[in-house]
């Protein structure tokens, strides 16, 4: 298992295909680590130097104290990237993965290359309802929130007819450390991109779900609306839209990046 020191904290990363193919990063959404990415991977592979990691108090990534601020998780990509001697990647990302990737995009814009953000938005939510939730979790753990959180990332028929999936999940949920994830949750109650991101020059795909709860169709459509020049796909799924519409999303992304 490859791990590399950063600023703070020790991630966990993978990396698949021809390192001398393109570099694209994947980086994962709250509560969840870099398996998330496994529909697409394979294809990926075939024409791209893959590289995914776990965000920091996710998977097998430690979890330093908290709270985790936005440049943490940025830094900890830009520290992976430095590592594996990667100038520019693409950069693929979901939920705040997709936030992380915006905020590369505006701050380490000579890093990426292309991006693409998935179910996301420029402020995810909103501030009180993070450091609510940061706190349930901190005093009872994350089996506290996990049915209401899980149950987001489905649309309600994909997990009848695909129990296994939601049972994979909410493991992943269950697995991830308690402190770490309120930790993350910080990340979500400060960071408000509106402003910034129409300065984003990386060419842009914003993918939109019509079931998504947390970063509606309205939030993603705006992300496209703001970059200039940006590309918009939506999807029939819920929040995690790659692992529900994963062929529409894999042929998405792979159509965009290459
Ligand atoms: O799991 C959720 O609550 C939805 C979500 C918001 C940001 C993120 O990464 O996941």
């Amino acid at each position: 298992m490859p791990t590399l020191t950063t600023p703070g904290a020790t991630i966990r990363y993978e990396v698949d295909g021809d390192a001398a193919n393109p570099a694209v990063v994947l980086s994962n959404s709250l509560g969840t680590n870099l398996d998330l990415w496994e529909p697409q991977v394979g294809a990926l592979a075939e024409r791209f130097h893959v590289v995914r990691y776990d965000s920091r108090g996710h998977g097998l990534s430690s979890s330093p104290a908290g709270p985790y601020r936005m440049s943490d998780l940025a830094g900890d990509v830009v520290a992976l990237l430095d590592h594996l001697e990667v100038e520019r990647a693409h950069v693929v990302g979901i939920s705040i993965g997709g936030l992380t990737g915006q905020y590369l995009a505006v701050e380490h814009p000579e890093r990426v290359d292309r991006l693409v953000v998935a179910n996301t938005a420029a402020k995810i939510g909103e501030p009180q309802a993070w450091l609510d939730r940061a706190a349930l979790v901190e005093s009872s753990g994350l089996g506290a929130i996990a049915d209401a959180v899980v149950e987001k990332w489905l649309t309600p028929d994909h997990a009848r007819e695909h129990p296994e999936l939601a049972a994979r999940l909410r493991a992943m949920l269950l697995a991830t450390d308690d402190a770490g994830y309120a930790a993350t949750c910080h990340v979500l109650a400060e960071t408000d991109l509106r402003e910034r991101i129409g300065g984003i020059t990386a060419p842009t795909l914003v993918i939109g779900a019509s079931g998504d709860l947390p970063t509606p169709p309205a939030a993603t459509r705006a992300i496209a609306e703001s970059v200039r020049g940006a590309r918009y796909v939506e999807v029939d799924a819920a929040h995690i839209s790659n692992l529900e519409a994963t062929a529409e999303v894999t042929a998405a992304v792979l159509g965009f990046l290459d």
